[in-house]
């Protein structure tokens, strides 16, 4: 199946585009569960969760694919791609490259890979075959090191994890404090840990183009709304470095 997908060159450059706005472009979630919430909202329907943010003016669905914890399926990723217009996210612990065959298959534009989760053989690996595949990268950070990394592999969607995932404490400040270091030919996008408007005011004061949000609007009764009113907010005027 993945020999017979069309080739895809400008991947990355049509995610980056789509993350980019006079307001901040909200990455909306499908989350049913999480290790530090338990249960979420275990019946959703992916597909029709993510046309209801998609209604609400989201720029692209995180779809979690891990079934253990989060209560994900591969499935949901194609059912996603298969309703919505907007790139579609794989959102897991990618390892190898043939999860990124898995998520290009299924018609995601783009796949998560954590700088922490993977060694410094293993990052390189993996953008390499995200580019070989036709899929975007959202690479996701959580200190000044790992941005390091994440540059020299050459990605220019760079998430901002306000949580730590080894203790699944939420620190509001990490995010706000490391976007202005990243440079401003890459999207900066802050992820975790946000509800409402004033939860992200920080991060778009600190010059965020985007924002990744779960467990939020996965809960809400009303999930359109919840992500209209989060894209509202305008994107700082501020340059980063
Ligand atoms: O539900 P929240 O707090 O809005 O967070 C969403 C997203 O940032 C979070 O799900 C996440 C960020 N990085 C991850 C890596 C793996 C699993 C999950 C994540």
């Amino acid at each position: 199946m993945a020999r017979d997908l069309p080739s895809a060159p400008d991947a990355a450059e049509l995610f980056a585009k789509a993350l980019r706005g006079p307001t901040i472009r909200v990455i909306a979630e499908v989350k049913r569960a999480s290790p530090s919430k338990g249960a979420i909202n275990l019946g959703i329907d992916a597909a029709a969760q993510a046309a209801r943010y998609v209604e609400g003016g989201a720029a692209a669905i995180s779809v979690l694919t891990e079934p253990s914890r989060f209560g994900g399926a591969l499935g949901d990723l194609a059912d996603v791609a298969a309703r919505v217009a907007v790139p579609a996210i794989r959102k897991d612990f990618l390892v190898h490259p043939v999860q990124l065959w898995e998520a290009r298959v299924r018609g995601a534009a783009a796949a998560l890979l954590i700088v922490r989760a993977l060694s410094p053989s293993e990052l390189p690996l993996l953008m390499d075959a995200a580019r070989e595949c036709g899929l975007a990268t959202l690479v996701e950070i959580r200190d000044e090191a790992e941005l390091e990394r994440a540059l020299e592999v050459g990605a220019t969607v760079i998430g901002v994890n306000n949580r730590n995932l080894e203790t699944l404490i939420i620190d509001p400040t990490t995010a706000p404090t490391l976007i202005p270091r990243i440079p401003a030919h890459c999207v900066a996008v802050a992820e975790s840990g946000m509800q409402t408007p004033d939860d992200v005011a920080p991060s778009a004061l600190a010059g965020a183009d985007a924002i990744l949000v779960g467990s939020a609007i996965s809960a809400s009764a009303d999930p359109a709304s919840a992500v209209r009113a989060l894209a509202a907010i305008p994107r700082s005027a501020s340059t980063r470095r």
